[in-house]
């Protein structure tokens, strides 16, 4: 059945999604803020800032007013975390009266602050909606090439099964595979933390060093946002999935990946502003970074990938200063949890 969907947020990735669900047939509106690129999309199909050399589904109707959202049936936020409460508390007061709307978010972030996924940031500032109605889009799915209709599989996580299939349905067609899974805690922190690794990817990238190291730190670096997952309620399976190593491995090695290269320009001596500008788009895993330390500091997990990538951007320490500590750390064990063996003093999974 032909669905109303309004995406809320005309950078990257919502102006790709826009895209899929009018290529499934649905009624696309598509909230974006500038005049300028409104038109560009209404008249062009095309958004040149952030999509290069993309042609966006024709039907999509591009607004910045939002009275549209109270007429959808799904609405899906896909603007950057640092945005999200200030966008749903604008949206609010629209969708009061329309407490069982389904609402999807594909923001990869954690809120500065209060340390909140974002779930809890839309149920906060939305307290009418039901958690029931709530899903997260999370994966590996790069904008350029959801937009280009390159294979690209998602997942859609949610409380509900059936919310999670109504979003399934609308959005898989034959380039695009969604799978459901019940972990929403999950979904978000794999998406959120894998962020940070991909900057320490970039990083070491940038300063120069191999395949040996990169795989290095995707593998620890997985070890230590799957620990604080976990520690935070996540299902330890997740973090095997999708939206953990999947995400982990594109936004890690991909040339599109904007992490690995606001990463790649500190490796290469560029400090932190200049990064971001040069990048041009949202780089969630700094703000993350910032989060995770004071959350994992909190609940006593250790991250000492994400420490050290913390004291590159906030700390200004020489990123191969920050190598050399890494890896000249008291030698351990690989595998987690550990027994003790009274015998012999190993220490066994
Ligand atoms: N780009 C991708 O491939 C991709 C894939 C999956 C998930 N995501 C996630 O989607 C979210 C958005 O990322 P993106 O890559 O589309 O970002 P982007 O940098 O391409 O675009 C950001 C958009 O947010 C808007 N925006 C910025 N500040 C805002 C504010 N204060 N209020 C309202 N809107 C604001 C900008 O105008 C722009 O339209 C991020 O959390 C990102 O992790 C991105
Ligand atoms: O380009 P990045 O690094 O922001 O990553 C985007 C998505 O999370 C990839 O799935």
């Amino acid at each position: 059945m032909i669905q109303r969907i309004a995406v809320v947020g005309a950078g990257s990735f919502g102006s790709a999604l826009a895209s899929v669900f009018a290529t499934n047939g649905h009624e696309v509106t598509l909230l974006a803020r500038r005049d300028s690129l409104i038109q560009e999309i209404n008249q062009h199909h095309t958004n040149k800032q952030y999509l290069p050399g993309v042609s966006l589904h024709p039907a999509i109707f591009a607004t910045s007013d939002e009275k549209h959202i109270a007429n959808a049936d799904l609405i899906v936020l896909v603007v950057p975390s640092h945005a999200m409460r200030e966008t749903c508390e604008r949206i609010a007061p629209l969708l009061q009266s329309k407490s069982k709307v389904k609402v999807a978010h594909a923001t990869k972030g954690l809120e500065v602050g209060t340390m909140a996924r974002m779930s809890t940031v839309i149920l906060d500032s939305c307290p009418f909606l039901q958690e029931q109605n709530l899903a997260v889009l999370s994966g590996p799915s790069h904008a350029e090439e959801v937009s280009r209709e390159l294979p690209t599989t998602l997942v859609v996580a949610s409380a509900s099964k059936s919310t999670a299939e109504y979003i399934q349905d609308m959005l898989m067609n034959r380039v695009l595979r969604v799978y459901t899974n019940p972990d929403v805690v999950g979904a978000e922190l794999g998406g959120a933390l894998k962020n940070i690794i991909a900057l320490g990817c970039g990083i070491s990238d940038g300063l120069g060093y191999g395949d040996n190291a990169r795989a290095a730190i995707m593998t620890r670096g997985l070890v230590e946002i799957s620990r604080l997952g976990i520690r935070l309620g996540a299902a330890f399976n997740t973090f095997s999935g999708l939206t953990g190593v999947g995400d982990l491995i594109v936004t890690c090695t991909s040339r599109h990946s904007r992490n690995w290269n606001a990463g790649y320009l500190l490796g290469q001596g560029f400090s932190l502003d200049d990064a971001l500008q040069k990048v041009g788009m949202v780089v969630e895993g700094v703000r993350t970074t910032k989060v995770a330390l004071a959350v994992a500091n909190e609940v006593a997990v250790p991250m000492p990938i994400a420490s050290a990538i913390g004291d590159i951007l906030f700390n200004q320490k020489s990123p191969r200063l920050a190598v050399d500590e890494l890896m000249s750390r008291t030698r351990t064990h690989e595998m987690e949890p550990f027994i003790q063996d009274a015998t012999t003093g190993w220490m066994f999974p």
